[in-house]
């Protein structure tokens, strides 16, 4: 009898002879160095395993050329003896919410880079800070902050309604826990802007649960610039805010990943963010979010 052997369908071999040398130079190149470590007795014994799915002979299969393709499904569904399923083959075909944490030092553009993904990914949910500092001229309440007095503040404190919550150059900034779940509970992504202070409890609390993005601008000096550029801040505030950044590198090893947004290349830092977001939902063990 003569059987096909696998990954070479145009030979044919006599099954007691074993698999010829021109067959095995046929194979893919991974599986010549190991077909050729084999003995006589054990080539024979490993394609008959590998050949178990074979055809039975007398299935017969139409040629590409002449049949019909639902006649040709049906027929190789014969062949294998089961029907072919339409189910998702995937393992995760409806990946878990993703929690995403962005920071980074003060000036390296997270506000730029988030508000680009605003648009890039409108399903996205940004997750809404409050804090007590007061808005910058371009800023609205509800979409960029949560603006709140310090008093409204602490009754959120109090009342356990924020995940983590840091006092940050003088002004308080909270994460409100409640946002995060209705979303969440929506199947959305959620996207939260916090600073180092901020990551670091929010990795206490959420674990591996949740994807941490480090921010940087490619070079200290170009951190500096954009941070005197944007004019925002007093020469003390600066001073302070650059203190802080030198700290605050030190942290980039307890992060996911490190995203740099060099200047000029505001979308190249989006898109690579965008990749993460992918390749997190592609991702066989998925996180499972804990809040
Ligand atoms: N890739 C880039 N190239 C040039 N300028 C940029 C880039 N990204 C952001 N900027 C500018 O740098 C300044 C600082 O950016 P942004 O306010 O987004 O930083 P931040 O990290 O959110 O700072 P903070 O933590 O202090 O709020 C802004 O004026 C912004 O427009």
């Amino acid at each position: 009898m003569f059987r096909r052997v696998l990954y070479s369908s145009s030979v044919s071999v006599p099954y007691h002879l074993g698999i010829p040398t021109s067959t095995i130079k046929n194979l893919r190149p991974c599986f010549s160095p190991i077909i050729n470590s084999l003995s006589h007795k054990k080539r024979v014994k490993t394609f008959s395993k590998m050949g178990e799915a074979r055809r039975p002979l007398s299935v017969h299969i139409p040629t590409l050329q002449k049949a019909d393709r639902s006649e040709l499904l049906r027929a190789l569904e014969a062949s294998i003896g089961s029907s072919f399923a339409s189910e998702p083959l995937s393992p995760i075909p409806n990946p878990n919410p993703l929690i995403l944490v962005i920071s980074g030092p003060s000036g390296v553009g997270k506000d730029a880079l988030i508000s680009r993904l605003r648009h890039s990914r409108p399903a996205l949910h940004f997750v809404v800070t409050a804090t007590t500092r007061l808005p910058r001229p371009s800023e609205v309440h509800g979409q960029d902050y949560l603006f709140v007095s310090k008093e409204e503040f602490l009754g959120m404190v109090e009342r356990q309604e924020l995940l983590e919550y840091a006092l940050v150059y003088g002004d308080y900034k909270g994460v409100p826990k409640q946002q995060i779940r209705d979303y969440m509970a929506k199947g959305c992504d959620v996207v939260l802007r916090v600073d180092i202070q901020g990551a670091d409890t929010l990795r206490k609390v959420l674990g591996k649960s949740a994807v941490f993005l480090f921010v940087v601008a490619e070079s200290e000096m170009a951190m500096v610039e954009r941070l005197v550029d944007r004019k925002t801040e007093t020469v003390e505030s600066l001073l302070v805010r650059i203190g802080t950044a030198r700290e605050e590198m030190k942290h980039v090893r307890s992060f996911d990943y490190v995203v740099v947004n060099a200047k000029g290349k505001l979308d190249n830092a989006v898109k690579l963010v965008e990749s993460i977001i992918d390749a997190e939902k592609a991702k066989v063990s998925q996180r499972t979010p804990l809040i």
